[in-house]
């Protein structure tokens, strides 16, 4: 029986609430019954994406703050009701025009089209809609399971109901602040504003939509062209992405993709997808002697030639920042190696294990500190390491958009610090003529480019090859930026990054010898 709006309401607002107080939804969603979990995910993924303007309301429609539960069912609410008259209009209007009203006259064309596609794009999945009347009544019938003093019947109902009357003009009046008009903090579009002055109103708009589902098809148990027929065969379609990858046209539950039980593949952005092919391209080619030159299209084989006949030593390879083991199963469904899989939390390094089983794979798990390396390293060194280190996560908020509302502006400077106290820790680990692949999940330059070009600075033997380097969402190929473009703009690393990805950033180092 599908649960009351009411109670998917009151669990949806205890989120938002818990998000608010600086809870991940990656803890507090797990906790939720499953047969809540669906709906109140929806609920609450879409209320973080428009969340900036629901808090301006909510401030113009309540002089006094009100209890943190009430003001998330009151935000949680305001947006629906906002989408369900967004929608209304539109339809009156004969298309999604409508949404125009909720463009900033300051914005550029650009900027304009950007959200415009965004709109578009959050058709699927579609926004949750109801009628007004039901949101004001469940919301108000919310206050109980939430266990709230019905006292605030009158608030929530005062308030909701006046939206209803008022909507555009309290609208316009919420939208004159940036962080309603554009549902990022401040801070964080400044950052952007500064980062990237060129690209910084499309990844805020990207930031708005639901990112496609990427697979990586896991080329020791089916190749990609027969993964494709067995999703054609399920009915799904798919397109091939990258040199393992898959996009699903519409996301599915894990358990209902063929062969997930049988690890025949995993759930992996194509951002992602390219670390293990730009650091075994980089190996194989070093082993060919020819000048390295990753390609990650082209799919990597390394570790298993020399070029001269001979079989080549076994690679040994450090994931050194490895939960819950996306790259590291990459790693090895891709090269015969030694892989050590690091991380520094227990609970995490068993979901290593965990997925390595179920994919068919071996790793050494290790649980250590990759910046003390003292008590976890044998002393033999690495031919290659991956540090994908702990970051911002700014380039995920597609997919976790409560990561938006976490973050608070001191992290960057400490994250940039942690990252490159970890570059420095692991570059005594790496062979003379090794490489290191260093990546994040951030869009910001502190956490990238910053850290690695304070390194190569600072340490005479670090040589920088081609890779990416940023990778940003919303730009497609437009936005790789930095050093690192040339070698993208000549077609060194392949034409995947002509897709939208999340937003990362790869370097690409190689030790002297
Ligand atoms: C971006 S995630 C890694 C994702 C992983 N590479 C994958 O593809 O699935 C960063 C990881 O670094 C771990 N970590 C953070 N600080 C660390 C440290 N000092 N040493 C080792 N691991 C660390 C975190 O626990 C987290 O699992």
């Amino acid at each position: 029986m599908k649960p009351a709006l009411a109670d998917q309401l009151a669990a949806a607002a205890r989120l938002l609430a818990a998000v608010a107080a600086g809870q991940s939804l990656s803890t507090a969603l797990p906790a939720l019954p499953p047969s809540l979990r669906p709906g109140v995910q929806a609920l609450v993924f879409d209320a973080l994406r428009h969340w900036g303007l629901s808090m301006a309301l909510r401030r113009l429609l309540c002089r006094q703050a009100p209890p943190p539960l009430a003001a998330a069912l009151l935000e949680l609410t305001l947006g629906l009701l906002d989408a369900a008259a967004e929608v209304a209009g539109a339809a009156e209007a004969g298309s999604v025009a409508g949404a125009d009203a909720a463009i900033p006259a300051t914005a550029s064309a650009a900027a304009a089209a950007a959200y415009q596609a965004s709109l578009r794009h959050l058709a699927t999945p579609p926004r949750p809609l109801y009628p007004a009347h039901t949101l004001v009544d469940q919301a108000v019938a919310a206050l109980r399971p939430l266990r709230l003093p019905p006292a605030l019947k009158g608030l929530v109902n005062a308030c909701l109901r006046r939206f209803v009357r008022e909507r555009a003009a309290l609208r316009a009046q919420a939208l004159r602040d940036p962080v309603a008009r554009w549902n990022h903090p401040l801070w964080w579009l400044e950052q952007l504003q500064r980062d990237h002055p060129q690209h910084w109103e499309q990844i805020v708009a990207a930031n708005q939509r639901a990112a496609p589902m990427v697979l990586r098809v896991n080329r020791r148990r089916s190749s990609r062209a027969d993964y494709l027929q067995h999703l054609k065969q399920a009915g799904q379609e798919a397109t091939p992405w990258g040199a393992d990858g898959v996009q699903l046209a519409q996301p599915l539950p894990v358990e209902q993709l063929p062969g997930w039980a049988q690890g025949w593949v995993s759930v992996q952005d194509g951002a992602a997808q390219l670390a293990a092919p730009l650091l075994l391209g980089a190996v194989d080619a070093a082993a060919l002697g020819a000048p390295s030159q990753p390609e990650p299209s082209a799919g990597a084989s390394a570790g298993a030639s020399t070029g001269l006949g001979a079989p080549a030593p076994r690679l040994r390879i450090l994931d050194a920042c490895a939960a819950p083991g996306g790259k590291t199963a990459h790693l090895l469904e891709a090269a015969d190696a030694e892989l050590w899989a690091l991380d520094l939390e227990p609970q995490r390094c068993e979901r290593i294990a965990h997925n390595l089983q179920r994919l068919g794979l071996q790793a050494q798990v290790r649980c250590g500190d990759a910046a003390d390396p003292g008590p976890w390293w044998d002393g033999q060194p690495f031919d290659a390491i991956l540090l994908d280190a702990p970051c911002s996560a700014s380039g995920i908020v597609r997919r976790h958009p409560d990561v938006l509302w976490l973050r608070r502006p001191t992290d960057i400077a400490q994250l940039a610090a942690q990252q490159r106290r970890l570059l420095e820790a692991l570059w005594p680990l790496l062979r003379p003529g090794g490489h290191l692949l260093y990546a994040t999940c951030s869009v910001f330059v502190a956490e990238g480019e910053g850290v690695v070009q304070a390194f190569v600075q600072q340490q005479s033997d670090a040589q920088r090859l081609p890779a990416p380097g940023q990778l940003l969402p919303g730009c497609g190929a437009g936005a790789t930026i930095g050093p690192d473009a040339a070698a993208h703009a000549s077609g060194a690393i392949g034409d995947n990054l002509a897709r939208e990805t999340d937003g990362f950033f790869y370097a690409l180092l190689r030790k002297r010898a």
